[in-house]
């Protein structure tokens, strides 16, 4: 059963359109990429699969028991998140909050997730240093392993390698990589690297206010739009 479908989908801003007629899902362990131009709706579908703003028409289901609420979400970065001051502990553990429910204080058990998932991002070193001393890499693991935190099953990543040099890229792609092939986690990925794009998804999906293509990334590469975008730009 699909982790998410998404059948007909629309969204609108104040009665004008902004992306219209999605039809694409996600399996369980999926790597999917949701790549397009500025502007063509992947940040707006991302707030759709978040259930933060409701499709003007069309669904969106989740199957699997999956719920949006179980989603692992590593925003892009902004100047103030990247400002944020307090531990890497702190940060990691705030992915539990979901796990709180009424209680106040987390819990034994929620204080060891957030140590395994330190140490599985390698950066158990870095639990007492303030989050916003790090380098930029640094903190995109700590999201990571807050966003493990937070989930079993999705993590949905929205332009992760923004701002970071190459050798940095690499290693966190590479460690996206591992989450989703030895953790079985599935990644749901908006990306202006089409290159690295099409080396690690297993499907794509390409937007310009519509739905240009999606697919797997063997077909993508052998479309005219795939093509077109993979020779045409490396950052769209
Ligand atoms: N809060 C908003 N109010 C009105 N229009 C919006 C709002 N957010 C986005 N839009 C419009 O919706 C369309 C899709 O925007 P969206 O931010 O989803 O694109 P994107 O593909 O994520 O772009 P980028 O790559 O630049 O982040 C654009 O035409 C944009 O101007």
């Amino acid at each position: 059963m699909n982790l998410i479908t998404c059948k007909n989908i629309s969204f609108v801003y104040d009665g004008v359109p902004a992306v219209k007629d999605l039809d694409f899902s996600v399996e369980p362990n999926d790597y999917l990429c949701i790549v397009g131009e500025n502007g063509a709706g992947k940040s707006t579908l991302v707030k759709g699969l978040l259930r933060l703003k409701k499709p003007a028409s069309g669904t969106i289901h989740m199957g699997n028991g999956l719920l949006a609420k179980e989603i692992g979400y590593l925003p892009q970065q902004t100047a103030v998140q990247k400002d944020f001051p307090a531990s890497v502990y702190e940060v990691v553990l705030s992915g539990c909050l979901n796990r709180l429910g009424l209680k106040p204080f987390y819990t034994k058990r929620e204080k060891e997730l957030a140590n395994e998932n330190l140490q599985k991002m390698g950066i158990t070193k870095l639990k007492n240093r303030c989050y916003r001393e790090l380098s930029g890499g640094q903190q995109q693991r700590v999201l990571l392993a807050r966003a493990l935190c937070a989930t079993k099953k999705v993590i949905l990543l929205d332009e992760p390698a923004a701002g970071l040099d190459p050798v940095v890229t690499q290693n966190l792609y590479e460690l996206i990589r591992q989450i989703n092939e030895d953790m079985g986690i599935t990644i749901i990925m908006v990306s202006h690297d089409i290159h690295a794009a099409v080396q690690y998804a297993k499907h794509i999906l390409h937007l310009c206010h519509s739905q240009l293509f999606f697919g797997t990334t063997e077909d993508y590469r052998n479309s005219e739009v795939g093509s077109r975008f993979i020779g045409g730009v490396s950052h769209a």
